[in-house]
């Protein structure tokens, strides 16, 4: 990645008016889309009650798009004629990786730790941390996951990786003076170790929208049995997997009436989860340049084959720099056929654990 251009700012620029076209809510729900006040950090006044009429949640698209980001879980499919497996390609691979140097990146949910409905229980083996740190110590690894930065590290535990938090919107990264000179989205702090780091935050401006979201949604949402609001620094998520489906449209209620007040965040729908962000330009592949830029000075190098291994929408931006570079490989974690942006598929996290030991 160009050095140049991380100084740019990733934020995009202030939202247009709101779009008449959807009455009833509000046109910053939808993915980088145009509306109207402007930034607030005072925040909205939110009064606990229930929704009178569920009519902008049902009169738009909120109820399908939860129900169709959250289908019944399916029988696995064979997929080995979309995405061949990476473990039958896994020699040549390894024949590519020879004198060069590997870069590895992982997203944790889905791929190191398997899905499970309560965010909280979604713990990796001791086989996988085994695998990880055996591979961390011959090549430089790095997690990038939605979660904050710190229950990254609070799950894996491994002080010999990189983490890049909130779908990279926090990343830590070595002292590099040269990239960390008088810039808002740098921030000097220590690691676990004690170690002097840097990190890399280019959403910091939005951290006091995101603390007023969150305190706003656990007040809102206490009481529907079920729901969990997880905040993971630059991004909250409303979990919804054991709330009855009858309770899925108060929750979206509720969640639009706070969100209308915040035009600069975004909404994402997920399997029986809500998503809260920034609407900036920043996602898990930019953190990956970031990091093979930052780290391995990558930009000038021919010699570097980054592995990236993900199961989730978030880790296709990863998936499309590698691809758009022509370097690398990409590998999808997925029992199911989905499209996506690699070429080569691992079906579980025992699959995972596989190609790493
Ligand atoms: O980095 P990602 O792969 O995009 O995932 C980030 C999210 O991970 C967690 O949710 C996912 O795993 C949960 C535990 O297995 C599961 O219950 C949920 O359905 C998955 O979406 C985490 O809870 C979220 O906060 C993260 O955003």
């Amino acid at each position: 990645m160009d050095l140049k251009s991380t100084k740019a700012s990733p934020i995009l620029p202030d939202p247009a008016p709101i779009n008449e076209s959807r009455p009833g809510i509000h046109s910053s729900l939808f993915p980088y889309s145009q509306s109207g006040p402007s930034f607030s950090t005072s925040g909205p006044l939110i009064q606990r009650k229930k929704p009178a009429k569920l009519d902008d949640v049902q009169s738009n698209d909120w109820l399908d798009a939860m129900k169709s980001s959250s289908p019944p879980h399916k029988k696995a499919i064979d997929l080995m004629n979309r995405y061949p497996s990476t473990l039958k390609s896994f020699e040549t691979i390894m024949d590519r990786a020879r004198n060069r140097k590997l870069v590895m990146f992982l997203d944790y949910d889905g791929t190191l730790s398997p899905i499970v409905d309560d965010p909280d229980l979604a713990f990796m083996s001791n086989d996988m941390r085994f695998a990880l740190k055996g591979v961390a110590k011959y090549f430089p690894t790095a997690i990038i996951n939605g979660r904050s930065r710190n229950k990254e590290y609070e799950l894996v535990g491994l002080k010999e990786l990189y983490y890049a938090g909130s779908h990279g919107m926090d990343i830590m990264f070595l002292m590099r003076d040269t990239l960390s000179k008088n810039h808002r989205n740098y921030v000097k702090s220590t690691d676990h170790a004690g170690k002097d780091v840097n990190l890399f935050q280019p959403a910091i401006e939005f951290l006091p929208m995101i603390n007023e979201v969150v305190k706003n949604l656990f007040e809102i949402l206490k009481d529907i049995k079920g729901a969990k609001v997880e905040n993971h620094k630059f991004c909250v998520f409303v979990h919804y997997h054991n709330v009855d489906e009858n309770g899925w449209p108060v929750i979206a209620q509720y969640v639009h009436d706070i969100l209308k007040d915040y035009p600069r965040l975004r909404l994402t729908h997920r399997r029986k989860v809500l998503e809260v962000r920034p609407m900036i330009d920043w996602n898990k592949g930019k953190a990956v340049e970031f990091l093979l830029e930052s780290e391995v000075r990558f930009s000038n190098r021919h010699d570097v084959l980054p592995i990236y291994i993900g199961d989730d929408k978030t880790d296709e931006d990863a998936f499309k720099v590698l691809k758009k570079r022509n370097c690398g490989y990409g590998i999808l974690v997925c029992n199911i056929p989905k499209e996506s942006n690699t070429v080569s598929s691992l079906r579980d996290t025992a699959e995972v654990i596989r190609i790493q030991g």
